[in-house]
């Protein structure tokens, strides 16, 4: 996906200030609770039986981070994802992860973003990062097409 240099710096502006473990485990324990279907590949997780619970697991946190630090290096380079190519073949052929979950992930992403930058977090901004994330979901689907 290729990025406008206004793009670019509207994203850069957001991500230099996102605390990984902080968005990251934010955004995969939203992803557990608002599509509780989501919680079926996380069966080594633990408790993940009400929104605190999940909230506060230590392995849904760590791998929220995980994800979100794999989404921090993409962003370096949205214009070649071709790195993704072996996470994509794991999501798919050993996970079996539906690929629709990748746009859902991006979506809870926005929205914690938005929760934690308030005013900085524009249309603009948003825009920037739909198309980032949506460039992202593509490459990390790649593996089912
Ligand atoms: C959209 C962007 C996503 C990225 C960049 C991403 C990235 C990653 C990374 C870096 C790992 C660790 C791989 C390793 O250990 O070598 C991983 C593992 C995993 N991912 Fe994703 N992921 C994404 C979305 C998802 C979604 C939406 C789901 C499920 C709904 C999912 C399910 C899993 C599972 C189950 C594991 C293995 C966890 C474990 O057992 O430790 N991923 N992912």
């Amino acid at each position: 996906v290729h990025l406008t240099d206004q793009e670019i710096k509207y994203i850069n502006a957001i991500w230099s200030k996102v605390d990984y473990k902080q968005v990251g485990g934010e955004a995969l324990a939203r992803l557990l609770i608002v599509y509780p279907w989501t919680q079926r590949y996380f069966s080594t997780f633990g408790n993940l039986a009400s929104a605190d619970a999940i909230s506060h697991n230590s392995k849904v946190i760590a791998h929220g981070e995980k994800v979100l630090r794999s989404i921090g290096e993409a962003l370096k380079h949205l214009d070649n994802l071709k790195g993704y190519a072996k996470l994509s073949q794991y999501h798919s052929e050993k996970l079996h992860v539906d690929p629709a979950n990748f746009v859902r992930f991006g979506g809870v992403v926005v929205i914690v973003l938005a929760h934690h930058f308030h005013e900085e977090f524009t249309p603009e901004v948003q825009a920037a990062f739909e198309k980032a994330f949506g460039g992202v979901a593509d490459a990390v689907g790649k593996g089912y097409h």
